[in-house]
């Protein structure tokens, strides 16, 4: 039987997380889209997740990340929900069978940023004195972070982004800065608050495989939506994406293990060639592999491939082992 014609007007629901950071990407999306289709019914649904609700656990201990993300895919794959809104760097590298990847829009700025408590004079990490405390929960800046600045003193910092914030800047906390991604600050209107940003040409920090893009994710099956959604898609961000998150894949680490990476298209336009380098450090900063790799791409499964080429060059380097004693280390899932 034909599908009645209304259907591509049902309403599209919009999932997400219900922190700022995460309404105002969604509200981005479903404004991108209603432009797309003037005449359709947009509705946001804003879910109190799992990763939400726990701020006493360093992320490490977690394991997967997919606490951000599998009540969310629930929803969607029983159809409460049509799309879910994601930072791509909160989606596991392997998504459950019975949703899909269905686009990557144009990514924000990818690097990490600094931001220093409001009452204090430094400027950058570079000026930060001996016992500076940074305040992050991420193994993957604090080491890179010990390994550039041994000098330097790390604390857990939890929480949305105006919470973590507020703990820097108030008198009374050890805190003299944090670190943050700078796509996730300027969302949610904090850039004048940025003293630095961080990559391989200052603070010398590589950033999380898809930090500074969304993913759109469906339900597998539902063609009517993906195509609609994919309208949204940015063909470098997607492939510069595609092939980071290969290699976390093919180094079977989430995103709370130490591997930092960095992607530029250079060359000509019309070359297409990424660079992408890629570091794996251990917790305390003492050991590390770093590699890099150009490779001209037009296609998903050339991102692919690429992303598990440089994985294999880490590996080849010695970053197997660092990771398999990070992963020795942790508290067991039971
Ligand atoms: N780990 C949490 C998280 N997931 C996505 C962002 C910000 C948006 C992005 O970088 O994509 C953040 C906060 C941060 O790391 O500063």
């Amino acid at each position: 039987m034909d599908q009645p014609s209304h259907t591509s007007q049902r309403p599209l629901r919009i999932g997400t997380r219900r922190s700022k950071l995460a309404v105002v990407q969604t509200e981005g999306i479903r404004d991108s889209l209603q432009k797309l289709a003037p005449g359709r019914t947009f509705q946001i649904e804003a879910l109190h997740t799992l990763g939400d609700k726990d701020k006493s656990t360093a992320l490490y201990s977690f394991g997967e990340k997919s606490l951000w993300t599998a009540e969310l895919e629930e929803k969607l794959t029983s159809g409460e929900i049509d799309v879910v809104v994601h930072c791509l760097k909160d989606m596991p590298t392997l998504l459950p069978d019975s949703c899909d990847l269905a686009a990557i829009p144009l990514r924000d700025d990818p690097r990490d940023a600094l931001i220093i408590k409001a009452s204090l004079p430094y400027n950058s990490l570079q000026d930060l004195p001996e016992g500076a405390v940074i305040g992050t929960s991420s193994v993957r800046r604090s080491a890179q972070l010990r390994r550039l600045y041994p000098h330097l003193r790390f604390a857990n910092l939890r929480g949305n982004v105006e919470t973590r914030l507020a703990k820097v800047d108030s008198p009374e906390s050890e805190y003299t800065c944090m670190i943050m991604s700078a796509a996730g600050l300027e969302r949610i209107g904090l850039k004048h608050r940025i003293n630095q940003y961080l990559g391989s040409k200052d603070g010398g920090i590589l950033h999380a495989v898809g930090q500074g893009a969304l993913g759109l994710e469906i339900r597998k099956g539902d063609t009517e939506t993906q195509e609609f959604v994919n309208q949204l898609g940015d063909e470098k961000a997607t492939l510069a994406c595609l092939a980071e998150r290969s290699l976390l894949r093919t180094l079977e680490g989430g995103c709370s293990v130490p591997i930092g990476v960095e992607t530029e298209w250079v060359g000509q336009p019309d070359d297409h060639v990424l660079r992408m380098r890629a570091i794996v450090v251990s917790l305390d900063g003492t050991e590390s592999v770093e590699r890099s790799l150009d490779a001209a791409l037009r296609t998903n499964d050339e991102a692919t491939r690429m992303g598990s080429e440089l994985a294999a060059k880490l590996v080849d380097g010695g970053a197997e082992r660092i990771l398999r004693a990070i992963l020795a280390d942790r508290p067991s899932k039971e």
